[in-house]
């Protein structure tokens, strides 16, 4: 797979070298049941037309830069390991935008024309609620018109999970809650964290976010091994402590299982 990151200063280089493919559109962070959906029926339309896949995700999130910085996303999980995920799904390219207030700016057909018409997009598919374009007024049921007439376009369905909507903003409340033991319904397996175990404390690497404050039944891995144990989120939010000692040092992964003490009755040593 080939990751770009497209912004506007390199668009005309990656449209001279763009070739025919099916393309997948939006942010996919945590790609949680709902983005697979997007993925995997794009990945069907790339073998059928014979053609690559592409994935065309944004960053920093659109809604942190809409909102001027006032809306805070709490990331699932950094661009390095969507790419390793989209990687393994069968991804040929991976396009990552650029997105500021300039390309915010840019109108619906601007966006399909250059960023869709330009890098060789046969066919689009992005899920029911997919918007494009300033104002987000651009949708999935006029993205054709948009492209001339020359993008077919696959709008799917909403995935839920008991009426609701799958969706990362819900994988965050719940994970901010502390109901981990539900995020396998809706991510397919539990959460995972990849930090440093230096001994003394552990550092989180950037752009996961903790469950919030509590203690938790959790598996510690890394290339040697697994323990279970608990970790405490600490009141402050970003402080682990852990009960049993740790029986290694550097880069490892929490997953994170069960909430088994909520954060008002912690009691830290
Ligand atoms: C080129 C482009 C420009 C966009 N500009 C805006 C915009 O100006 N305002 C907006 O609300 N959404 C805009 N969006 C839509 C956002 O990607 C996103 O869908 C929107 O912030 C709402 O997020 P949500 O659908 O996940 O709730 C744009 C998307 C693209 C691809
Ligand atoms: N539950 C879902 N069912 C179908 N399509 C979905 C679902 N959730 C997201 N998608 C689609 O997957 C792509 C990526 O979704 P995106 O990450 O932009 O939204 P999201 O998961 O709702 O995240 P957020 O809550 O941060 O807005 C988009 O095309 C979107 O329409």
């Amino acid at each position: 797979m080939e990751t770009i990151r497209l912004n506007r200063s390199n668009l005309a280089e990656w449209q001279k070298k763009a070739r025919p493919n099916v393309m997948a559109l939006g942010c996919f962070d945590g790609l949680h049941h709902g983005h697979c959906a997007v993925i995997n029926t794009a990945f069907q339309k790339a073998n059928e037309k014979q053609v690559p896949l592409a994935v065309m995700s944004f960053f920093p999130h659109p809604k942190t830069v809409i909102s001027n910085g006032k809306i805070h996303v709490h990331y699932l999980m950094p661009l390095a390991e969507k790419e390793a995920k989209l990687r393994k799904m069968g991804v040929d390219t991976f396009y990552i935008v650029e997105f500021d207030k300039g390309f915010a700016g840019v109108a619906p057909e601007q966006f399909a024309a250059q960023y869709l018409n330009g890098l060789g997009v046969v066919h689009a598919v992005a899920g029911f609620d997919f918007s494009y374009g300033a104002r987000g007024a651009g949708n999935m049921d006029r993205l054709k018109s948009d492209s001339g007439g020359r993008i077919d376009v696959t709008k799917v369905a909403k995935v839920e999970l008991r009426g609701e909507k799958i969706s990362s903003s819900c994988i965050r409340e719940r994970l901010l809650n502390g109901k981990v033991a539900e995020l396998p319904d809706l991510l397919g397996q539990f959460y995972e964290t990849q930090c440093e175990w230096n001994g003394d404390r552990f550092i989180l690497y950037p752009y996961y976010t903790l469950p919030g404050p509590g203690r938790y039944r959790v598996t510690l891995k890394n290339l040697s091994g697994s323990v279970q144990t608990e970790v405490s989120v600490l009141n402050d939010g970003t402080t682990l402590q852990c009960t049993d000692e740790i029986p290694f040092i550097g880069k490892l992964s929490i997953v994170w299982k069960k909430q088994i003490v909520e954060a008002r009755k912690l009691r830290i040593s």
